[in-house]
């Protein structure tokens, strides 16, 4: 039996009166990689940003359900979401390091927030993540100059050394690779393969290649509904699912 890290219950989420997600219930996998598929619009950004509640800061934004970490519902009323969003962690589509900030410090900022975890140093945590996405090499004669300065794969993996630096649980990605070119591409699907040893990663993304090659899990969207759920491999090569199956064999979306 799979470990549950994160159960959706009966989950919804609305904005104003746009109800975008609908009645999904999902199990996501203790360290395994869930990718969420379906064709533009269909809720699957907007779902995964309820999962550590970034979607309840847009004005109007509104949810209904449950979702479970480790057993606990994040929407619950003494759950702190500054340290929810510590547990669950975000890489967004663009990378986004803060441009006036060095490499070290785009990995520091976090720690700096939160506090550094006893028996380490900032130096030793940044190193560790550094290496952690394989960008050490890289940038150690640099550490102090912009992160702007790097390549766009190089800056998306900066970005997951920051997430990674105050030790989430999971791992939320939004079609991390969507701005990168197809070597940096495969570079993060890589580093992703190895995160899953110590993380639970769940990644949005448009291309089903790229969920065939990395995900243990896909869950199907459409129209804010989860259609189809199950192993990578079941969902690509056998679907129970009419519209999952015209979606892979790529007849709409
Ligand atoms: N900030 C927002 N305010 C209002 N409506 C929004 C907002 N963000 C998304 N929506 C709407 O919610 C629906 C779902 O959007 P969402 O971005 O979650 O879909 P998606 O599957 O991630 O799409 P894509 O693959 O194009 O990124 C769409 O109809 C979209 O227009």
């Amino acid at each position: 039996m799979m470990k549950v890290c994160m159960k959706i219950e009966d989950f919804n989420a609305w904005y104003g009166q746009n109800h975008v997600v609908k009645d999904v219930n999902l199990e996501v996998y203790t360290n395994q990689i869930t990718a969420i598929i379906g064709p533009s619009g269909c809720g699957k950004s907007t779902f995964i940003r309820c999962l550590n509640r970034l979607h309840e800061l847009i004005p109007g934004a509104r949810t209904k359900g449950r979702v479970f970490l480790d057993g606990e519902d994040i929407y619950g009323a003494n759950v702190d979401a500054a340290d929810l969003r510590r547990r669950v962690g975000m890489v967004f589509q663009k990378p986004n390091p803060f441009p006036t900030m060095s490499i070290f410090d785009n990995v520091a900022v976090g720690l700096r927030l939160h506090g550094i975890p006893s028996g380490t140093t900032v130096e030793e945590v940044v190193e560790r993540c550094l290496k952690m996405v394989g960008l050490w090499k890289e940038v150690k004669d640099r550490l102090h100059v912009s992160g702007a300065g790097l390549s766009g794969g190089q800056q998306q993996r900066l970005c997951i050394a920051r997430a990674l630096a105050v030790e989430p649980e999971v791992l939320l990605m939004d079609e991390p690779c969507s701005a990168l070119d197809p070597v940096s591409t495969l570079k993060i699907e890589e580093l992703v393969k190895e995160l899953k040893e110590k993380y639970t990663i769940v990644m949005v993304t448009h291309n089903m290649h790229q969920a065939a090659r990395v995900a243990d899990y896909t869950a199907f969207f459409l129209e804010g509904r989860l259609i189809e759920y199950g192993a990578t491999a079941d969902i690509f090569t056998n679907p129970k699912d009419r519209r999952t199956e015209e979606y892979i064999t790529g007849r709409f979306g």
